[in-house]
C-alpha cells in the first residue's frame, strides 16, 4: 500500500506519470484537478514542480487503509478539527473530493492543482497553493481524514446530512472520565485532518491549504501542533521520549504485526449501513497537559515508579532490557517490583482483556501559561478497532488509578471514524459513506 510509486521513485513526476499514478484511481476531482493546474501552467512550469519531487520522500496516499496510522511515525504533526458549516451534502461530498484531490498532490510534493504553486502567470486570481511548501520535499507527508459523531448527529439528534443510519455503533459520545478539565474549544468536531511529516512547514502547509478549500463549506475548530513523535509503529524505529523524558512506544502496536494490526486497529466485519467504516479505524485524540515542573521536582525512584519502567533504557522495573515483557508478579522486598498503579501496570492489554492500541502521539508545547508554566505536554492519538473495547476502559482505570495522573491534565478530546482508504477509480475520501 504504501510507498513511492515507480514515477516518484525516478525523483521525477511527467506529466504522464501523474496522471497515471493520480487519475488512476484517486478521483475525478484529481483528474480535473490535474487538466486545470496544467492548462493553467506553462511546460517549463510543470517541469520545475515536477522535479520537486523526490520519490524516497513519498509515501502512497491510495490504498486499502488511509495512510498516517500504520506509516512510520513522522517527526513533526499538525492535527485540524473542522466544523461543517455547510447543510448541503453535495457540498460536503464537494470539499471531501477536493480534500482528496489536494492531498493526492500535496503528498506527492506537488503544488494543489498541478499549478506552479509559489507564483504562476495568472495576476488575478490567488494561486491554488499557497507556495511555502514549494522547493521542499514531499517530507513523507500523510494526511488522514476522519468523521465525528456529530457530522452524523446534532446535538439535538437531528440528522444533518442523512448519514445518521451509517453511524457506526463505535462513534460513540465519549464519557467523562474523572479528573478531565476539557475544554470546548479544543474538543469535538465533524471532521479530523492529521498531517504527518518529517517537515513542519510540510505539515502546517497540508492542514493551511485544506483549511483555505474547506473555506464557506468547513472551518476549524481547533487545531494542534506536535514537534516530536512520542511513539514508534514500525519495528525498524528507535523508541522516542516523551515530555518526562522517558521511552515512549516500546509496547506499541508494530506495523510489522499484521495480525496484531488486523485484529486491534483495522475495523472489519460491520454490516450493513456502517460497512463503509469496514478497512477503517476509531482516532483517538487526547490533548493531556503535562504539569512539567512538578514532574522535574521528583527524584528519579519516584518518576519510574510512577512509569513501572527506567528511564535511562525503558526496561520493566522487574528486570531485562527495553523489550523484556514486563513481569506483574514478581516481587521485591516491598512489594511488586512493577507498583500495581504504575501506568505500565493499568494500561497492559492483560489488564484489559487483550486490547492494544496503536498509539501515534506526539509532544506539544504552545508557549506559557501567563505563570510561568509550560503549557505542554503529549497529544495523546491512538488508531483503534473500536474504542468501546480498546481505549473507553483503559482510560478509565488509568483516570481512576494511575500515579501518572497527578502530573497530566486532559484539555481536549475528539473521537473520529476514520474511513478506509481510496484504492478506485473515481474513488474519494468518504465515498462509501457519503454516496453507498
Ligand atoms: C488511555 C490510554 C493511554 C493514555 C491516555 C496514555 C497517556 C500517557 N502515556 C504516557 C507515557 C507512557 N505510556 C506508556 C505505555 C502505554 N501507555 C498506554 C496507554 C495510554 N497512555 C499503553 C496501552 C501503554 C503500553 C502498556 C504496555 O503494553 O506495556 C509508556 C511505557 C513505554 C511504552 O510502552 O510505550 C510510557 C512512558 C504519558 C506521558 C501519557 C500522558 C501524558
Ligand atoms: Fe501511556
Amino acid at each position: 500500500m504504501e510507498g513511492a510509486s515507480p514515477s516518484a521513485r525516478a525523483g521525477r513526476v511527467s506529466r504522464r506519470g501523474l496522471l497515471g499514478t493520480l487519475g488512476g484511481g484517486a478521483v475525478g476531482a484529481v483528474l480535473g484537478g490535474v487538466a486545470v493546474g496544467l492548462s493553467r501552467g506553462s511546460e517549463a512550469g510543470a517541469e520545475a514542480v515536477s522535479s520537486a519531487a523526490p520519490a524516497n520522500a513519498v509515501v502512497e496516499f491510495m490504498g486499502e487503509h488511509q495512510a498516517g496510522i500504520v506509516t512510520p511515525a513522522q517527526d513533526r504533526m499538525h492535527v485540524a478539527a473542522f466544523d461543517v458549516t455547510t447543510s448541503s451534502l453535495d457540498e460536503l461530498i464537494g470539499l471531501m473530493k477536493d480534500f482528496s484531490s489536494a492531498i493526492g498532490y500535496m503528498t506527492r510534493g506537488l503544488p494543489i492543482g498541478g499549478s506552479a504553486g509559489a507564483g504562476g502567470d495568472d495576476l488575478l486570481a490567488p494561486p491554488e497553493d499557497t507556495g511555502e511548501a514549494v522547493g521542499l520535499t514531499a517530507g513523507h507527508l500523510t494526511v488522514t481524514v476522519g468523521f465525528g459523531r456529530s457530522l452524523f448527529v446534532d446535538a439535538d439528534g437531528k440528522d444533518r446530512f442523512g448519514l445518521k443510519a451509517k453511524l457506526p455503533e463505535g462513534l460513540i459520545e465519549l464519557p467523562h472520565f474523572p479528573g478531565d478539565q476539557l475544554e470546548e474549544a479544543r474538543s469535538g468536531g465533524d471532521l479530523v485532518v492529521q498531517a504527518c511529516a518529517d517537515d513542519p512547514q510540510v505539515a502546517v502547509h497540508a492542514i493551511r491549504n485544506l483549511s483555505r478549500i474547506a473555506f464557506g463549506r468547513a472551518s476549524v475548530r481547533w487545531s494542534q501542533i506536535g514537534f516530536g513523535r512520542t511513539a514508534s509503529t514500525s519495528k525498524a524505529q528507535a523508541t522516542p521520549r516523551n515530555l518526562f523524558g522517558f521511552k515512549d512506544g516500546t509496547a506499541n502496536v508494530k506495523a510489522e504485526d499484521t495480525s496484531v494490526v488486523d485484529e486491534h486497529v483495522w475495523i472489519s466485519g460491520l454490516e450493513g449501513e456502517s460497512a463503509w467504516a469496514n478497512g477503517g479505524s476509531f482516532m483517538v485524540a487526547r490533548r493531556i497537559r503535562m504539569t512539567i515542573e512538578t514532574w522535574d521536582r521528583q527524584n528519579l525512584g519516584e518518576q519510574q515508579l510512577v512509569v513501572g519502567r527506567t528511564k535511562a533504557s525503558g526496561a520493566p522495573l522487574s528486570g531485562g532490557e527495553e523489550f523484556t515483557e514486563p513481569d506483574f508478579a514478581k516481587k521485591g522486598a516491598n512489594g511488586p517490583l512493577i507498583d500495581t498503579n504504575s501506568h505500565v501496570a493499568l494500561s497492559h492489554p492483560t489488564r484489559h482483556g487483550g486490547a492494544q492500541m496503536l498509539r501515534r502521539g506526539y509532544n506539544y508545547t504552545d508557549g506559557t501559561d501567563g505563570l510561568g508554566r509550560l503549557d505542554a505536554g503529549l497529544f495523546f492519538i491512538a488508531f483503534v478497532v473500536d474504542p468501546r473495547t480498546h481505549y473507553v476502559p483503559i482510560q478509565n482505570l488509568i483516570s481512576k488509578q494511575d500515579l501518572m495522573q497527578e502530573y497530566v491534565r486532559h484539555t481536549g478530546s475528539g473521537l473520529f471514524v476514520i474511513p478506509p482508504g481510496v484504492n478506485e477509480a473515481g474513488g474519494y475520501l468518504g465515498k462509501r459513506l457519503l454516496e453507498g
